[in-house]
Parts: structure tokens; C-alpha cells; sequence
């Protein structure tokens, strides 16, 4: 497979440690304005580093693109007459739609609208797919791409913005979790490089027992809390405080922001 990842960012690069990782492509091509950043990918004997997009299109087949929104339309100006058949046109675009796209490039182009997060880097995103009418013919590529590096689901287009919140915005929200558990562990006595590996295999542990066992999170609750135990006292002063409102709200907030983006 031969990859380019268009902007390689703090999403773009996390792409590239993925395929990188999982061994995805017989050739890449990384393309930033400033190369400072990424020079050192050239060590990977199958990279190519470069500012020029076009020479990376021209090369490749699978373009991913993952640069801010508001350099999209013109980058898509910009490589639109090398687009053939041989292209799949992936965009990781937040609120860039895929009519939009179409406008610039051309409804004869297979194009797959993606929403991973920066966990692609160690091959554990999750990523919302969808396509234009001519992409459902790759999209089962694509599945396999993101698959590779983690976990896809195709969804709908409407539901794209919220896919970004829970999936992209929700590393942010799980590292902030785990964040203020590792504050609590400490607090309770252990150092703070234990209580970071304590937080995060606790959270990894949840996360598979769900994954694994089909089960729903109440029904693994029940089975930890012991009746006048200390996990229910705690969980109910979490909820006290607000645990699952601020979540929530958090979450729509994110929301009604990309609303915001998509109109600017
Ligand atoms: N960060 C995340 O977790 C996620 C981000 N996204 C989406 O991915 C996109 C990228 O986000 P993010 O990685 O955070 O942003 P960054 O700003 O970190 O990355 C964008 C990159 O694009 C490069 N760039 C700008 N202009 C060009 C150009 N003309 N040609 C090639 N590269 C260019 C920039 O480098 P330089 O200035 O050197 O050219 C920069 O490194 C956004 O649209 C965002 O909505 C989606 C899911 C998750
Ligand atoms: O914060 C943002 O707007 C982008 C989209 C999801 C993750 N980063």
C-alpha cells in the first residue's frame, strides 16, 4: 500500500507511528510546510519526507489528509487535477463535509470521510468511517486500514460530529480521568509514576472486560460493590459531585462547538 499523509501534524503523525507500527504500507509520504519535525521519519528506509503535496499525491495512493480545516479547500485546489482512479481520498477533516469536498474534486473520486484519535500511534483508535456514493466501493479498504491500526465503525455522515467528540475529543477526556485518578492514588500514598501505572491498566482492565464480555458497565458495577462496601459510597459522592452531569455536558458542549467551526 502506498500512503500519504497530507499535514503531518499532531494527528498526521500519529497516523504515520501507526502504519509505521503495524507495518501498513511498502511506501509513505509525510508532507508538512516546516520539515524540522518530521526529518528524523527518514530513518524508516520506506518514508519520504516532504512540503511538496503534489509530488506525494503523484506517488501514492492512499491520501490521507489531516491538516486544520481552514487549509483544506486550497490543498484539495491544489492536488485535484492528479487525482485518478487509483486514489482514495481519506480526510480526518473535523466538520469538512463530504459534499464539500466533492464541490472541489469531483463526485468521481472515492472519498472516505475518517474520524480517528492520536491512540492510531500505538494502533488502538477508534475510527468512525463513512463515504461518498462512489467510495462505498473502498470502503471495505479503508475498514481494513483502520482496523489495522485499532478498531473502525461506519456510521452514518450525520453522526460525524458526535463520532469527533467521543472518539477524538475523548482522549482528551479519558487522559483527564486518569489524570485526576493518579491525583487520588497519590493522595493515598503511593508515588507518582505507581499511580499513573495504577490508573492506567485499571482503565485499560475496564475498558476490555466491557470489549471482551459483551457485558453493560452497571452490571460490572454491581459485581465490585459490596453492599455498605467503600466502591459504592465513593461512587455515589462522584455522583454527588457531578461525575456523570459534567461528563454529559462536557460532551455536548464539545458538540455544540464543532457546530460553531463547521459555520466559520
Ligand atoms: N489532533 C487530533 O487528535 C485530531 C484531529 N483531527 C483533525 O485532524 C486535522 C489536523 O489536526 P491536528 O493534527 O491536531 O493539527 P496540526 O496543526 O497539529 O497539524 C496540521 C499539520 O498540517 C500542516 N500543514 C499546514 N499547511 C499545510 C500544507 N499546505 N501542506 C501540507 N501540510 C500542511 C502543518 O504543518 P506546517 O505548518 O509545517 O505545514 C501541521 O503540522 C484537523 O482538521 C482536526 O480537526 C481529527 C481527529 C483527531
Ligand atoms: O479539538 C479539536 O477541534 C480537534 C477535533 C477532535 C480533536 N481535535
Amino acid at each position: 500500500m502506498k500512503i500519504a499523509i497530507i499535514g503531518a501534524g499532531n494527528l498526521g503523525l500519529s497516523i504515520a507511528k501507526g502504519v509505521l507500527h503495524s507495518n501498513g504500507a511498502t511506501t509513505m509520504y509525510l508532507t508538512k510546510r516546516n520539515l524540522d519535525e518530521i526529518k528524523n521519519f527518514e530513518k524508516y528506509g520506506n518514508v519520504t519526507v516532504t512540503s511538496d503535496n503534489r509530488e506525494a499525491v503523484k506517488h501514492s495512493d492512499i491520501l490521507i489528509f489531516a491538516v486544520q480545516p481552514g487549509h483544506f479547500q486550497a490543498i484539495l485546489e491544489q492536488v485535484k487535477d492528479l487525482l485518478t482512479e487509483k486514489h482514495v481520498v481519506i480526510s480526518t477533516i473535523t466538520g469538512f463535509s463530504i459534499s464539500k469536498m466533492e464541490e472541489t474534486i469531483g463526485s468521481d473520486k472515492y472519498i472516505i470521510r475518517s474520524m480517528p484519535n492520536t491512540a492510531i500511534s500505538v494502533s488502538n483508535s477508534m475510527t468512525c468511517i463513512c463515504s461518498n456514493e462512489l467510495g462505498k466501493k473502498r470502503i471495505d479498504l479503508a475498514k481494513a486500514i483502520f482496523n489495522r491500526m485499532g478498531h473502525s465503525l461506519e456510521i452514518p455522515e450525520e453522526q460525524m460530529q458526535a463520532a469527533t467528540v467521543i472518539c477524538a475529543s475523548g482522549i482528551a477526556f479519558w487522559m483527564r480521568l486518569i489524570r485526576a485518578t493518579t491525583q487520588g492514588a497519590i493522595q493515598l500514598g503511593f508515588d507518582a509514576k505507581e499511580a499513573q501505572e495504577l490508573a492506567m491498566h485499571t482503565c485499560n482492565g475496564a475498558a476490555n472486560l466491557l470489549i471482551e464480555s459483551g457485558t453493560h458497565p452497571e452490571e460490572e458495577i454491581d459485581r465490585v460493590t459490596t453492599p455498605k462496601g467503600c466502591t459504592i459510597e465513593g461512587l455515589n459522592e462522584m455522583e454527588h459531585q457531578g461525575l456523570s452531569s459534567s461528563l454529559i455536558r462536557g460532551i455536548v458542549t464539545s458538540f455544540e462547538k464543532i457546530s460553531q467551526i463547521r459555520k466559520g
